[in-house]
Parts: structure tokens; sequence; C-alpha cells
């Protein structure tokens, strides 16, 4: 959808209350109008000493009164069907983001930070709410006025509509200008909202870190330094807006002693009665408030068109074409207990030469135990995130029985394959709730939130908890230890059953006994299930049916433990040295 095509779907889609709005907007401007029409002819009957005068003039006086009232009530209800709309569309269009958010690919949301997109669903979708609100109002106000107005003083004088125009068309040529100039700072303006959000997303994340490692003035220095070129760019903005608003205010000012001199001598010369001449004024009045709103509507169009081209990079970002299918229920048990093969996998990231898998192949089928070893570095992780296609894999390397997981949809491919992360993500919520958030929107009994609490080892530790499964883990579980963060996230993972659990190094912060636990009550539960465990402790892998050994993206070696203890020396050396570390933490 391109901009005119989203902006006309929006207009379309509020298309009842804009009709309704700008039925309401024109009979306010309408009454304005013809309010001044009736005083001059009021105050024409005034030296008029009949009665039928008087009767005339207390007839005007009444039209005047009920027009004026009347203008209140169609001038409440102009507002409500014109802004309703903004806030339809943002609501609407806060839909859209969040659900297109959630099923673009990972590598989208790797180039775009967090902070960014907070930015453009609170900031951008601002000005998107007021172009189609108040936007909408304010220029059909403006259209109105100076359209009838201009019209109506014709109707009085067309001499002297003519003269009191052109400080109005010379207050037009500065606007626009002006109106061009603000629009490339709007576009920065914006940018470097998003910029600044996305800087403090960062900093808020490891707000520990700062304080601890005391960066505090380093922090303060690089958002000071971005805060200064917001400030820089509003202000060159408001120093516009100052320029061109004043601007508008003496054209008004202008005509108005342009009327009481042309129209004074007018009036000498009795080509004016004083009620024209008080009505012309007053309708060089009226003008007043269009010329101001004209500012505005420039802001909030422009700040509107900027939101826009925001919101539509996201919206217009592309899906990948497989992730749009989804399997249906017979090709979804055709999966079920599938072999996950890997042929030849190699894989560099999009934004480095060299690669970082090479010449990968194993299987996993149903039932087995998998464990990957391997030093930093090695490209453990980036093979989890290939198995999972959380990374784009070049097709024909992996594959789920005789299907191309690249073929696939990334929610099907979830459904077999299950990883819990290195770095376990907690939401704000109770101990139960984040686990429950793992079950998607299948039913959870008491019980089995407790058998996966007991089979991940944190039943213990959360009957110690003074309020147990029902207490708070804080933003990103900070009331947690990091091993009970991890073993959570197991539970959770272990919740609802999935064909292959992949684990990548979340044993990393609990004790060997609790690790030996937890993987001992994970493979006695184990049937058709498989699992594959990436650790850096051979304590982790010895009870695998085949244990991978990673350098430098290449297996090589792979066996049982007993196997490898004779053919790798890696895993030999390996072995030893956490025996020692293992039996030295036992003393
Ligand atoms: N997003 C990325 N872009 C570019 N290179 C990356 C990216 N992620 C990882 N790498 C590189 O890929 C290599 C393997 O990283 P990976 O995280 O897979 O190793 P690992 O074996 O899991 O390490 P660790 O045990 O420390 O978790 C490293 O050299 C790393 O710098």
């Amino acid at each position: 959808m391109n901009k005119r095509q989203f902006i006309s779907h929006f207009f379309r889609l509020n298309l009842s209350s804009y009709l309704l709005a700008l039925v309401f907007i024109f009979t306010v401007n309408w009454l304005q109008v013809e309010i001044p029409h009736f005083i001059q002819k009021a105050i024409d009957l005034i030296d008029d000493p009949t009665s039928a005068g008087h009767e005339q003039l207390k007839f005007y006086v009444w039209v005047v009164v009920i027009m004026a009232v009347s203008m209140i009530g169609i001038r409440i209800l102009s507002r409500v069907y014109a802004l309703n709309p903004g806030r339809i569309t943002e609501a609407a269009l806060k839909g859209d983001l969040l659900h297109k958010l959630n099923r673009l690919p990972n590598s989208y949301h790797e180039k775009f930070a967090s902070g960014k997109l907070i930015s453009i669903i609170n900031n951008d979708l601002n000005g998107v709410r007021l172009f189609f609100g108040a936007g909408f109002l304010q220029l059909s106000n403006v259209v109105f006025a100076l359209s009838l107005t201009p019209l109506w003083m014709w109707r009085i004088s067309p001499e002297l509509t003519l003269y009191s125009v052109i400080p109005i068309v010379f207050g037009f040529v500065v606007f626009r200008m002006g109106f061009k100039r603000m629009k490339k700072l709007h576009v920065e303006h914006q940018r470097r909202l998003q910029d600044l959000s996305a800087q403090l997303m960062n900093f808020l994340s490891g707000i520990d870190l700062i304080k601890s490692q005391k960066m505090s003035p380093w922090v303060s220095a690089e958002v000071e330094k971005m805060n200064q070129l917001l400030l820089r760019c509003r202000m060159k903005i408001t120093r516009i807006q100052t320029f061109v608003m004043p601007v508008l205010d003496y054209a008004n000012n202008l005509m108005k002693v342009l009327v009481l001199g042309l129209g004074g001598y007018m009036l000498l010369n009795q080509n004016l009665t004083l009620g024209e001449i008080t009505a012309f004024l007053s309708y060089s009045v009226l003008l007043a408030l269009p010329l101001m709103q004209l500012g505005r509507v420039a802001t909030i169009y422009q700040r509107g068109m900027v939101g826009i081209d925001s919101v539509q990079t996201i919206l217009n970002a592309e899906i990948p074409e497989q992730d749009l299918q989804q399997h249906a229920d017979a090709d979804r048990q055709k999966l079920r207990r599938a072999t996950l093969s890997v042929r030849n996998l190699s894989y560099q990231y999009p934004n480095d030469s060299r690669p970082v898998l090479k010449d990968i192949s194993f299987d996993i089928p149903p039932g087995k135990k998998i464990g990957v070893l391997g030093s930093i570095g090695s490209g453990k992780t980036t093979l989890v995130n290939c198995l999972n296609h959380h990374l784009d894999v070049p097709a024909g390397s992996i594959f789920l029985n005789e299907t191309d997981i690249t073929e696939m949809s990334r929610s099907d491919l979830r459904r077999y394959v299950k990883t819990v992360t290195q770095d376990p993500y907690l939401f704000s919520a109770t101990v139960e709730e984040n686990i429950r958030f793992g079950s998607g929107d299948g039913e959870v009994s008491k019980s089995q939130v407790e058998e996966v609490l007991a089979l991940s080892q944190l039943a213990g530790d959360v009957s110690r908890f003074e309020k147990g499964d029902q207490t708070l883990v804080g933003e990103k579980g900070i009331m947690l230890s990091g091993g009970q963060k991890q073993r959570l996230s197991i539970a959770r993972a272990l919740l609802m059953p999935a064909d292959l659990i992949i684990m990548d190094n979340v044993l990393s912060a609990v004790d060997y006994e609790t690790e030996r636990k937890i993987l001992q009550g994970l493979f006695a539960r184990l049937d058709t299930q498989s699992v594959l465990v990436v650790s850096h402790r051979v304590s982790a892998l010895e009870y695998m049916d085949e244990i991978l050994v990673l350098k430098d993206g290449q297996v090589i070696a792979s066996g049982s433990h007993d196997e490898l203890l004779k053919t790798s020396a890696y895993y030999r050396e390996t072995w030893q040295l956490q025996q020692y570390e293992e039996e030295a933490a036992a003393c």
C-alpha cells in the first residue's frame, strides 16, 4: 500500500463520520459569516424611527442570538465527528503494527532497535492520530472560513475586498516559504526522537552495569548530546513558527487598518453604510483565527506525513512467503515424530564475510539425545539458531523428514522444535504465569505446572518463597537468581510437548548436582521426543546418545561419551579439566 492508498483507506474507513463532520463544520462557518450580515442589517435599522423598523430590529437581534447559541452545539458535534476518526485510526494502526511485528522474522527485529519501534508506536502514531483527527477538523475550518468569509465580504464591497486581501496574499507567500523549510525539519525531528528513544532503551536495559561500573557520567553525556541535537531541531521549527505566525497575524491587522481607512473613506462618500463597514470589520476579525490555524495545520500535516512514512516502513516490511503459509492438520500429523536432518550446513552472517558454520551434517531421529560441546565462539548458538530457523539458513541444508525447513512457516516449525535460550526472558508476572505463557492457548492444570516446576528442580526454591508460585518475578525476572531464571525458563519449555527440545547452554548457572537431576528428569520423560543440549560442560553431555564436538564452526569429532574419550583429544582434555573443577567444587 503506498502513502496515497494508505490515507484514502483510513478516510474511507471513517467516511460517514467525516461527512457528518463536514456538514457540521460548514454549518458553523456559514453561521459565523451570517451573523455579521444580520448585525449589519440591525445597525442600519437603528436610526429607523418607525415601529416596523423596531420590530424588524428586534427580529434581527433574536436571529443573531439563536444563531450564536446553535453554533455552540453544532461546533461540539463537529469536533466529536472530526476527532473520533483520528482515535479510531490510531487504535487500528496500533493493532496492525503489533500484529505485523509479531509476524516479522527475527532478522527484522535485529535490524530495528526496540527503542525506535516504541518511538514510532508512540510519537509517530500520535502524529498520525492528529493528522486524521485535529488536522482534518482544522483544515476544514480553515478552508470553509477562508472561502466563505471573502465571499460574504465581496457581497458588501468587491473593491474593498480586493484591497483588503493584499496583505493576506503577502502573508501566504511567507507562510509557504516557512512551510517548505519546516518539512525537512519535521523529518529530522522524528528521526532524532527515534534515535534518542533507541539509545535510552539501550541504556535502561544495562542500568545495573552502568551504575556498578560508574558509567553514569558517560551515559549522561551521550544522552545530553542527543538531547541537544533534538532541542536544536525543535528550536529551528519553533523559530520558523514564531516568525510565520506573527506575519499572518500582522497581515490580518494590516487588513483591519485598510478596512478602517478605505472603508471610512467610502463611508464618508456614502458608498458604504455604517452597518456594512461594521460587518466588514467583523469579517476581517473572523479571518484572524483561520489564518493563525494555518500554521498549526501545516505542523500537523507534516508530522502526520512523517508518521505515516514511519508506520508504513513497518507495515510494508515483507514477511517471507513461507511464513504466510500454515500447515493443514494432516500435514502437521505427518511431521510428528519426524527426523531432523542437517545436510552440509554452512552459514555466514549477512554482515560478515567468513563462514561461522562449515559443512555440518547430522541427524536427530525421534527419541534421540544429542549433545553439542564446543569452546567459546565455536558456533554453538549459531547452529541452534539455524536449527530453529531463527537465522535465515540456506535452502537444502535442514530438513524435517523430507520437508526443507525454509519451505515451512516459522510458526509451524516451532510446533516441533522448541528452544530454551541462554538468555532466559521472563515477563513481569508471577512464577506460575511465566510458566503458563509457554502453553499458548492450551489449557493447563495446576498439577502440570507443579510437575514442570519439580522437573526443572525449581519446586524447592518456589516453596520457600513467601507467596509460592504466585510470587512476582519483577521485570525480566529481576527478583530471581540467574540459576532460578534458567530453571523457570526450562519449566516453561517443558510445559507443552515438542518433538525436539533444544537447550542452549541453559544449565550454566546451576551446580553439577542440579544439572544432573534436571537432565535425568528430562530424559525420563522422553519417549519419542528428542533433545539437543548445548553446553560448555562435559558433565551435562555424558548421558547423551551422541555428542558433536564443535571447533571453529566445524564438527571435529562425534560419538558417545565413551567413544569420544578415546577418539577426541579435545573432548578428553575438556572432561579431565572439568573433573578437577567438579572435585574442587565438592571439597
Ligand atoms: N549476529 C552476528 N553477526 C555477526 N557475527 C556473529 C553474530 N552472532 C555471532 N557471531 C559470530 O559468530 C561466531 C560464533 O558465535 P556463537 O554465538 O555461535 O558462538 P558460541 O559457540 O555459541 O559461543 P558462546 O559459547 O560464547 O555462546 C562468533 O565469532 C561471533 O562473533
